[in-house]
């Protein structure tokens, strides 16, 4: 029977149940832990796991970690002791880095070191899909299983769900249809999904370019603030528009829109970051002060509907050379690197200039 839910499935769940603040339970070899993402815990919710008796943590990156002054044991994570009568708001406090100026002195935060951390790494990768606050409670629950069937709760066995973490999803082409376009009247919308339940991906292609030779290609990443509302605080809108127009202007090209909005944090999570660069803070520290990397993308599904477009070789519209390394790492051959230096003003240049010296943008 085929009726019950498989890994990539049950992970799915748990990224939705997170996000509504329901607890997910993440079992691996002789142990099990309770999981629940920072951002959505509740006060009814944290004295009850407190009920429970047991240590929680709070599982928080090590990038989130360098700004609490928290000395991470476990490489890429550390583990927050809660203080005797941890509150909500002292959860929200080291999760979120709003008030971090305003009240600097949170610690010293002691962490936890020794033991397994594959359930706290696994919850920090599931409320970052599900594009929350990277920092997840976690209870160790010697009879998780048992626990998750009385409450109905989702899950996870972490043997099998490593590998399905570990990998980008498969993604398959849904539909594609004529879409005339003000830059080109032969224009064709392209959907793809992938097959972990994430966000859809849209490759517009202007034309029909030649599969056999390279094709004027971007790659675009998803700005709602840029590309729909005019902002001025990058260049996206600017570089969107400039794109399609030289793809209508040459007959031929491909974007490709990917839905990774803030370079792969969300929407919510970029508008702490704009919150953060208000204080003063530049683009790359305000991710890191959010416990992000500086970019959380990854290109190569990029390359793989390129490769399912029946692309293997691009002139690609940036200024990111990381973009570069990727596509070719992926196998997708990078004949020119064509730049895309377009939309500077005085909002953004500031921010221009740190992707430039942090980046290696280039100009
Ligand atoms: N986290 C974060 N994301 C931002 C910020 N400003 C813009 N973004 C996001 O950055 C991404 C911009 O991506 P791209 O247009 O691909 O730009 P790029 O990596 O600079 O590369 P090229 O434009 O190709 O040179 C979009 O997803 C924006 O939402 C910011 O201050 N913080
Ligand atoms: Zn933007």
């Amino acid at each position: 029977m085929s009726f019950a839910p498989d890994i990539t499935e049950q992970l799915a769940r748990a990224r939705a149940d997170l996000r509504m603040g329901v607890p997910v339970v993440l079992a691996g070899e002789g142990q099990a832990a309770l999981v629940m993402a920072a951002e959505t815990l509740t006060a009814q919710r944290l004295a009850d796991v407190l009920a429970l008796g047991g240590a929680p943590v709070l599982a928080i990156t090590a990038r989130r970690a360098e700004t609490l002054k928290a000395r991470a044991y476990d490489g890429s994570l550390a583990r927050v002791l809660l203080p005797p009568g941890a509150t909500p708001a002292w959860v929200q406090s080291i999760a979120d880095p709003a008030d971090d100026l305003r009240a600097p002195m949170k610690g010293p935060l002691q962490t936890a070191r020794g033991g397994d951390t594959a359930a706290h790494s696994a919850a920090l990768d599931l409320v970052k899909a599900a594009r929350m606050l990277p920092a997840a409670l976690v209870l160790d629950l010697p009879q998780g299983a048992d626990f998750a069937r009385q409450y109905g709760l989702t899950l996870i066995d972490l043997t099998a769900a490593a590998p399905i973490l570990a990998r980008r999803s498969a993604l398959h082409p849904v539909v594609n249809a004529r879409l005339p376009m003000e830059v080109s009247e032969a224009g064709r919308l392209h959907i793809f999904r992938p097959e972990d339940g994430g966000e859809e991906h849209y490759a517009i292609e202007i034309g029909r370019p030649a599969r056999n030779t390279p094709v004027l290609c971007r790659l675009h990443s998803a700005c709602f603030t840029g590309d729909l509302m005019g902002s001025l605080k990058c260049d996206c809108g600017p570089q969107l528009r400039a794109a399609l127009a030289q793809m209508g202007g040459e007959g031929n090209g491909v974007l490709l829109y990917l839905n990774q909005e803030g370079r792969g944090i969300g929407l919510a999570n970029k508008m702490r970051a704009y919150s953060l660069q208000d204080q003063g803070f530049d683009t790359v520290e305000a991710n890191h002060r959010l416990g992000f990397e500086d970019d959380e993308r990854d290109f190569r599904l990029g390359a793989d509907i390129l490769r399912s477009m029946g692309f293997s070789a691009v002139r690609l519209l940036t200024n990111n050379p990381r973009k570069v390394g990727m596509m070719e790492q992926s196998g997708i051959s990078v004949v020119e690197r064509v730049p895309l230096a377009v939309g500077e003003n005085r909002h953004n240049s500031a921010y221009l200039a740190t992707k430039a010296a942090k980046s290696g943008h280039l100009l």
